[in-house]
């Protein structure tokens, strides 16, 4: 396994660490066959850091993200969040996780169709125990004029919108973004990702990305790049680029 960190930053050591994958594998069994979707991979996310995991289709990122996220339990090895190991949670622990220290971000948004932009921003307060202001996080989020509207009102990234504004507003320890502008146009992409960049330095929230988008690598301070269930290498990087200089 390649495992190559790269450090330009220097400042690596100020921030805490919120995140370490030791060894996680997770090994898929269908039938007889079975399928390494992601091989024993380690790494370390500092609170505060925009975070894009990079790969081809197939790479091992949802999979990756799904342990992250709570969703799912690793073959081997462990996840530790703020030193815990969710790995050896619960049920219901790991649902208390998800409620309260995730947010999520899906390519196709997954808003409830028949509630309005402010509703469904709402829901996720009143899950959530540490809520923070709802209309303060829709208007945040540009959605001030729209927030009576229904997801069929919206276009594609005021969708979006609303899904970041739902992510954001319960307060979790990070957001984890599956493919964010993968149904975007161009245009529309740089804007979300502008709001991401945006939530996490507002917020102080902890990003990570997962896309194919080679391009958008260039905006994160740490770069994790997969092939074939294996993280390649690992970077830092000292200068990320503004959302809006990116093109693809
Ligand atoms: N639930 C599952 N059961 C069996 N195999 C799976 C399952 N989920 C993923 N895989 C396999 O694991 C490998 C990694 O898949 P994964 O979805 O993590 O990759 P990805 O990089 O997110 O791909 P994409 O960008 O296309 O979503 C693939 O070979 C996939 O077919």
């Amino acid at each position: 396994m390649v495992h190559v960190e790269k450090n330009f930053s220097g400042n690596e050591g100020k921030k805490d660490i919120l995140i370490q994958a030791k060894e996680i594998s997770k090994v898929y069994s269908m039938g007889e066959v079975e399928v390494h979707a992601l091989k024993k991979s380690s790494f370390d996310i500092r609170e505060g850091e925009f975070v894009v995991i990079l790969g081809p289709s197939g790479s091992g990122k949802s999979t990756l993200l799904n342990l992250l996220g709570g969703m799912d339990l690793p073959s081997h090895g462990e996840v530790l969040v703020k030193g815990e190991a969710i790995t050896h949670f619960s049920d219901r622990e790991l649902t208390g996780y998800r409620r309260n220290k995730v947010g999520f971000v899906f390519q196709f948004y997954n808003l409830m169709a028949n509630l309005t932009a402010r509703e469904n921003v709402e829901l996720a307060t009143e899950i959530g125990d540490t809520s923070l202001d709802l209309d303060e996080v829709i208007e945040k989020v540009g959605l001030k004029d729209r927030s009576s509207h229904f997801p069929s009102q919206l276009s594609g990234g005021e969708q979006q919108r609303v899904a970041i504004a739902r992510a954001v507003a319960k307060n979790p320890l990070l957001l984890l973004c599956d493919e964010p502008t993968g149904a975007l146009d161009f245009e529309t992409g740089v804007k979300i990702l502008a709001l991401l960049k945006e939530v996490n330095i507002t917020y102080g929230k902890t990003v990570i990305i997962i896309t194919h988008n080679m391009p958008v690598g260039a905006m994160g301070d740490r770069v994790i790049r997969m092939r074939s269930g294996e993280i390649t290498d690992i970077e830092c990087n000292a200068n990320p680029v503004d959302p809006e200089r990116i093109e693809w």
